[in-house]
């Protein structure tokens, strides 16, 4: 009765707002739209600490950079994702954090690791399109997301540390790492809202005890894939063939913890290893698994999007001189080729060409940010620029999903999906990294976006110029609770060619 005419979660003594937040937990990022869309900022006190939610690009701008030392990633934070991401990047604060950050930035602005990816993008895309020739032929169902997954695994894999996993053979093979990734993911968000999970852990118990397992399975995945890099890189050195040299992210850190300086062990470079697969293959994943949904379901984009790529292999193939192959619809080899010509005009300069594509891909991302919210922990006490206090030892959280979806950032077409948001005159135009978090902002800004771009246009830009994708009847589409904004049934669908 006190509380009626509170705006915000209702609380109560000792458990806070625990028990609406739980009832809403499988709709957290539309239960917090609710909120925000009124407030700006919304507070709810739980049981050991108190999570503010912000949505005001300036109350943003102040938690991520100008007071970006009172918000690290915090103790809270790092105890619950421990387990899984040690102390990687994503989960470290201070030097630990600025060292990886350095040599991360020195690895992605690199023209090597550039060129390397796209050969390896290129490659897994069209691996892609061949699953789905074939579907199509076969009028089978697939899986969008899951084939993505495995495609940006497999991606990860080669460009981060250099080995090929094959998850995405045409045979599909079950791939124990990825399900014990996907598992302890879920378990870690569970942790956030689940006050008990210390006991459980220690009970070994529920879901801490499958959490124990799937680590054990994670673990030897990880320390394999080190154990290969290194032996690697000890026959290229023996062998002294300079050519056979990898540029990839992982040989850089394995180079660096041979130093007899660094204090860099097997552990870290296990932690570095599955930092980097969270960071892209989960993310990029899902925002192509969202993209193709938002494609298929507003036909004016995917008819817009169609006749870029269309113009864009005219236009492309005339500047380089080719020909272009004639296919046969019905002929899978020929179809098949047209496809490898079509990508091989795909490059980090010749997609830069493509803004509508671009602008999908944002809008998408607008909607469905791959990181749906992200929190901080609070060093000392603090007011946010719209007066709201914030004490140590609780935590901040901006909320990508939400801002993307706020009229007072957007306007009130909002919740449209309107690619054409993002173009002035035809060409892309950035909107401020404080409002469109997608990718959060500051010094912590992700450091793979230019590489997430690169993945995620070519892998559309040759499966839209050659499927059209319908939803299996019925199928849910719906997200589920985890850090990243994945699918919750996986994204069933049937796959049409495209004609010439
Ligand atoms: C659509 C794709 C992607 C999205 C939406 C995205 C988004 C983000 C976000 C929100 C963060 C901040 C997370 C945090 O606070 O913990 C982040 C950090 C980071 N991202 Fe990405 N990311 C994407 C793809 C990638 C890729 C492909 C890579 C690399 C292979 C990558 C590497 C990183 C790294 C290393 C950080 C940590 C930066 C730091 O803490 O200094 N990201 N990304």
């Amino acid at each position: 009765w006190n509380q009626r005419n509170k705006k915000g979660p209702k609380t109560w003594p000792l458990i806070g707002a625990a028990l609406e937040q739980l009832m809403n937990y499988d709709r957290m990022h539309d239960w917090l739209v609710e909120y925000l869309s009124e407030l700006r900022t919304v507070v709810v006190p739980m049981p050991f600490t108190t999570y503010t939610y912000i949505a005001d690009p300036a109350n943003v701008e102040h938690v991520l950079k100008t007071n970006f030392a009172n918000y690290p990633k915090g103790e809270t934070y790092h105890s619950y994702m421990e387990v899984l991401l040690g102390d990687g990047i994503f989960n470290v604060d201070g030097e630990l954090w600025k060292k990886q950050r350095k040599t991360a930035s020195f690895e992605f602005a690199s023209k090597n690791l550039r060129d390397f990816s796209t050969v390896v993008f290129r490659e897994y895309s069209l691996q892609l399109h061949s699953i789905l020739t074939q579907a199509s032929f076969q009028n089978q169902e697939v899986d969008m997301q899951d084939l993505l997954m495995r495609m940006t695994l497999d991606s990860i894999c080669k460009v981060g540390f250099g080995v090929e996993i094959g998850t995405l053979a045409p045979s599909l093979p079950d791939n124990s790492f990825a399900r014990a990734f996907d598992t302890a993911n879920i378990i870690v968000t569970v942790r956030f809202i689940d006050p008990l999970w210390k006991l459980k852990k220690f009970l070994n118990v529920g879901s801490e005890a499958l959490l124990e397992k799937s680590i054990k399975v994670i673990d030897e995945f990880t320390y394999n894939v080190i154990r290969r890099r290194k032996a690697e890189i000890k026959e290229t050195r023996e062998s002294c063939k300079t050519s056979k040299i990898k540029h990839d992210i992982l040989s850089r850190f394995i180079e660096l913890s041979e130093d007899p300086e660094s204090s860099l062990t097997d552990k870290s470079l296990r932690d570095i290893v599955l930092n980097f697969v969270i960071a892209g293959r989960d993310t990029t994943a899902t925002t192509l698994t969202w993209a193709i949904y938002m494609i298929m379901t507003n036909a004016h984009v995917a008819e817009k999007l169609y006749s870029e790529l269309k113009e864009f292999e005219e236009v492309q193939a005339r500047e380089e001189k080719i020909s272009l192959l004639p296919f046969d619809l019905k002929d899978p080899e020929s179809f098949n080729r047209r496809a490898v010509q079509f990508a091989s005009l795909l490059n980090y300069d010749s997609l830069g060409k493509l803004y509508y594509l671009h602008a999908v891909i944002t809008e998408t991302l607008r909607l469905y940010p791959a990181v749906p919210q992200d929190p901080k922990g609070i060093l000392e006490n603090d007011i946010l620029p719209d007066g709201t206090k914030v004490k140590a030892g609780g935590m901040v959280t901006y909320v990508p999903y939400s801002m993307g979806r706020m009229e007072y950032n957007w306007g009130p077409d909002a919740a449209l999906f309107r690619p054409e948001r993002w173009l002035k005159e035809g060409s892309f135009q950035n909107a401020s990294p404080f409002k469109f978090t997608a990718f959060q902002a500051g010094p912590r800004i992700c450091l793979g976006k230019d590489s997430a771009y690169l993945q995620m246009k070519m892998a559309l830009a040759i499966l839209c110029r050659f499927f059209k994708f319908s939803l299996v009847p019925n199928h849910p589409v719906k997200y589920r609770m985890m850090t990243i904004l994945s699918m919750e049934k996986g994204l069933k669908l049937k796959i049409a060619r495209q004609s010439c």
